[in-house]
């Protein structure tokens, strides 16, 4: 964690995450920099991740705010809210019905096209990784209404959600996800960071300037 001040603004920030396909789909464990954020009094949280474009529209480099997300794990009984639930963290039962704020959502939408962005706006679609989806699983996920996928976030905001954070999250698309088997690419991390890498300053100003114009 680095703390420090951004826009005015006491910000904490991760130096990285803790993804459940590195510690066995622990997921409690994988969200514990949340719970701390939210000891610390954070009221908002900023999340991004790399993905897959599964919608046509989306191409390398873009930046997609998420508008709502399908959990995968979560659906399937990993979530960080199975086990023993602690009431300084939220209720048992939690309502993810507007998991990523919409003011929020609207304030990155201004600042982006105050700046000349293109930024779109979809779901996204977390998955167990460590692998990347077959062309049938990325038909699957367009099927059910995603538009990008990844690996991560959704746990994460889950947790958020339930200690009571606003939520704002995008996803940099680094790879197009691939539909059709026949003619299929190869997905690689070097790709997907080599496009993170290219992306960092213009997605790191395009935070800044949230940051600096928010009220909550
Ligand atoms: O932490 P994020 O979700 O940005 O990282 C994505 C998912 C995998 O960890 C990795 C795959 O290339 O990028
Ligand atoms: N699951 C998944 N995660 C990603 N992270 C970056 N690209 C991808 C992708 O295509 N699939």
């Amino acid at each position: 964690m680095v703390f420090g001040q951004l826009g005015g603004k006491k910000v904490v920030c991760l130096q990285g995450r803790f993804h459940p396909y590195e510690h066995s789909m622990d997921l409690a464990l994988c969200t514990l920099p949340v719970r701390v954020m939210h000891q610390l009094g954070v009221k908002v949280m900023i999340v991004s991740n790399a993905a897959g474009g599964i919608n046509t529209v989306l191409r390398h480099g873009d930046l997609m705010l998420i508008k709502d997300h399908i959990f995968l794990p979560g659906l399937a009984g990993f979530s960080p809210l199975v086990g023993c639930n602690d009431p300084r963290f939220g209720a048992r039962f939690v309502s993810v019905h507007d998991a990523y704020d919409k003011q929020l959502r609207q304030l990155a939408i201004d600042v982006g096209r105050r700046n000349n962005m293109t930024l779109y706006e979809g779901v996204y679609v977390m998955s167990g990784g460590p692998q990347y989806e077959s062309p049938a699983e990325v038909s699957l996920f367009k099927t059910v209404g995603a538009d990008a996928l990844g690996m991560s976030t959704c746990h994460e905001v889950t947790v958020a959600r339930q200690c009571g954070i606003k939520v704002l999250g995008f996803s940099l698309i680094t790879n197009i996800a691939n539909l059709d088997a026949d003619q299929s690419v190869e997905v690689s991390h070097e790709e997907v960071l080599d496009i993170a890498k290219q992306a960092g300053e213009r997605a790191s100003r395009f935070v800044s300037d949230i940051i600096q114009e928010l009220t909550i």
